[in-house]
């Protein structure tokens, strides 16, 4: 594997996103949303630099499955999320691939009665979006590589890297290249 993004490059990032939100929300509530399961090390970085008031929840979504490195279907599971009705929401995931995630969260969440919804994703996979949909924030634009660490997994192996780094060929099963 090739390291994309540093462990200092990560921290930057973490911090310049933390410094948009509390710009944006100042003292106004938020609730964060983290995407379940790649989004779980930026969340727990990104929320202890957060200044206002500060819900946290969860919510699970899934579409890239086994040794596949494109997306299959998508399942999301609402069940762990907390209410949001009149909340501001800000939806939290590790990468923004074809979009097609976070599009369809961004209305499930809306149609749950929030009163705002934004996404904010630590990396943004240029020239693969499938949706009319970009993401509020993101921390750092990656080239089309399949990208594990810092959250992202491959075949959930290598979530704890605390860097990120693209797969070589022969790092991913024959049968999804
Ligand atoms: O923009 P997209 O093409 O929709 O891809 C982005 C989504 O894919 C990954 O989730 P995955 O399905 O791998 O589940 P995981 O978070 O449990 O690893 C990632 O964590 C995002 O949620
Ligand atoms: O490049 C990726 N790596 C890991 N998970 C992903 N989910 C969408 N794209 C990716």
């Amino acid at each position: 594997m090739r390291t994309l993004i540093s462990q200092s490059q990560l921290e930057a990032g973490v911090r310049d996103l933390a410094a948009q939100l509390n710009q944006q929300y100042a003292d106004r509530p938020l609730t964060v949303l983290g995407v379940l399961t790649g989004s779980v090390v930026l969340l727990a970085d990104l929320i202890r630099q957060l200044e206002m008031p500060l819900r946290v929840g969860v919510l699970q979504a899934r579409s890239y499955r086994g040794a596949a490195t494109t997306a299959g279907e998508l399942v999301v599971n609402l069940e762990l999320m907390p209410a949001v009705e009149g909340c501001d929401v800000l939806l939290l995931d590790d990468i923004f691939d074809t979009g097609r995630t976070l599009d369809e969260l961004v209305r499930r969440v809306r149609a749950c009665g929030a009163t705002s919804v934004r996404s904010m994703v630590l990396l943004n996979k240029v020239g693969r979006c499938e949706v009319d949909y970009q993401p509020d924030y993101s921390a750092f634009d990656i080239p089309n590589e399949f990208v594990v660490g810092y959250g992202l997994d491959y075949q959930d192996h290598y979530r704890n890297l605390p860097f990120v780094a693209a797969l070589d060929p022969e790092e991913i099963a024959a049968e999804s290249l």
